[in-house]
């Protein structure tokens, strides 16, 4: 099921929390609808839910509007972090609940719902009441019913987000296995980089209501085209530098000009911005390349020279802060034990080609 927003403007009373918002997910497609606290992701799966009236724009699932069509009539399903099971229903009842609306024969309605409940891992908790579960159970109940409704298109509003990380990390994969199983479209709210760039076939990074980049999760992580978009997965170094007969010259590099940000383009090219060309056309000038921590990588021959500044044990990972000769400073993740100490020197090497040029 494609789903198409185009323009779409929604809030509360008469203020906007988003405007003219468009975006596409294709059919069983997982994209994940990334951005910080209070930026609009809830507003937004309202939205296309029919909790919440579009007060602009359409909403169209394969082509059929259905921006004014009743929240049951829509064909969506949305699951929110603090899942409402009924209380006074089995966990059987609960899953069962959608089929009866759909008027399936109570024994069919019971056997899908046994099967379903079979696939969350909760064949053995058809009897209980939604208070005799945990958290992680009340989710999984959730989802299966969520299922149950057979959505032609699947919300899931941070639902994993009050579970442990090992719950977490079992959801993920349950929810990724059902997807590609069902076929479903899904999109998924989350505040956390890493489950979306985990899980994710494209993700659409949103900020105050409007959406600053989509794309597959390496375009978004590796590709930046905005400062925004790079600084909110948190662990960019950006080096001052210049650019000059389409090189780069800057805190110990040297390197030809590498990608391009839509913001460089935007700010420093005089010409239309779908010709981002490398090269002698870049204007020469102050710039900053920013750069992911995979790019630098200890190297005897590298001559790229830092002084390692903290060491921090995270378990199956070592971060070490790390201060180039030239001022910059890298946070990088080491798998396994690491022989490193404050105050200790290392050569590297700097994949500079995987740099991002943007403005100074
Ligand atoms: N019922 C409401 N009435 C008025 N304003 C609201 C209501 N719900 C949310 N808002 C406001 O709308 C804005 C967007 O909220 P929304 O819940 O969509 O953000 P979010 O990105 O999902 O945040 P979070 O990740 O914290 O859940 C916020 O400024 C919030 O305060």
């Amino acid at each position: 099921m494609k789903l198409k927003i185009e323009c779409l403007s929604a809030g509360y009373d008469k203020d906007f929390v988003i405007k003219d918002l468009s975006l596409s997910v294709n059919q069983g497609e997982f994209l994940s609808l990334l951005g910080p606290s209070g930026c609009g992701k809830t507003t937004l799966m309202k939205a296309v839910a029919g909790i919440l009236p579009a007060q602009g724009g359409r909403i169209l699932l394969d082509g059929e509007d259905i921006t004014s069509l009743p929240i049951h009539k829509r064909g969506t399903v949305i699951v929110f972090q603090d899942m409402r099971l009924f209380p006074h229903m089995t966990v059987e009842e609960n899953v069962a609940f959608p089929l009866k609306m759909q008027g399936v024969s109570r024994s069919g309605r019971l056997e899908q719902a046994r099967d379903l409940l079979e696939k969350v891992q909760m064949g053995g908790f058809l009897d209980r009441r939604p208070s005799e579960l945990s958290g992680g159970q009340q989710q999984r109940a959730a989802l299966a019913r969520a299922l149950a409704a057979r959505p032609r298109l699947l919300l899931l509003d941070e639902p994993f987000s009050a579970l442990d990380e090992n719950l977490r990390e079992d959801m993920r994969n349950l929810v990724l296995q059902l997807q590609r199983e069902f076929h479903m479209t899904v999109v998924l709210v989350t505040h956390d980089r890493e489950e979306a760039l985990s899980m994710s076939d494209r993700i659409a990074l949103m900020f105050s209501g409007r959406l600053v980049q989509t794309g597959t999760p390496k375009e978004v992580y590796l590709r930046p085209e905005s400062r925004l978009a790079a600084d909110y997965f948190g662990d960019c170094v950006y080096i001052n530098g210049t650019v000059s007969g389409g090189r780069f010259t800057g805190g110990g590099l040297d390197c030809p000009v590498p990608f391009l940000s839509q913001e460089f383009i935007s700010q420093a090219i005089p010409f239309p911005a779908d010709a981002p060309v490398p090269g002698p056309s870049v204007p020469d000038g102050p710039c900053r390349l920013m750069l992911r921590p995979g790019s630098l990588e200890p190297d005897r021959t590298g001559g790229y020279f830092l002084t390692v500044e903290q060491v921090s044990f995270r378990g199956g990972s070592v971060l070490v802060s790390l201060r180039s000769d030239d001022g910059d400073l890298w946070k990088k993740a080491f798998s396994g034990p690491v022989d490193l100490a404050p105050g200790d020197r290392i050569q590297a090497s700097v994949r500079t080609q995987d740099g991002v040029l943007f403005p100074a």
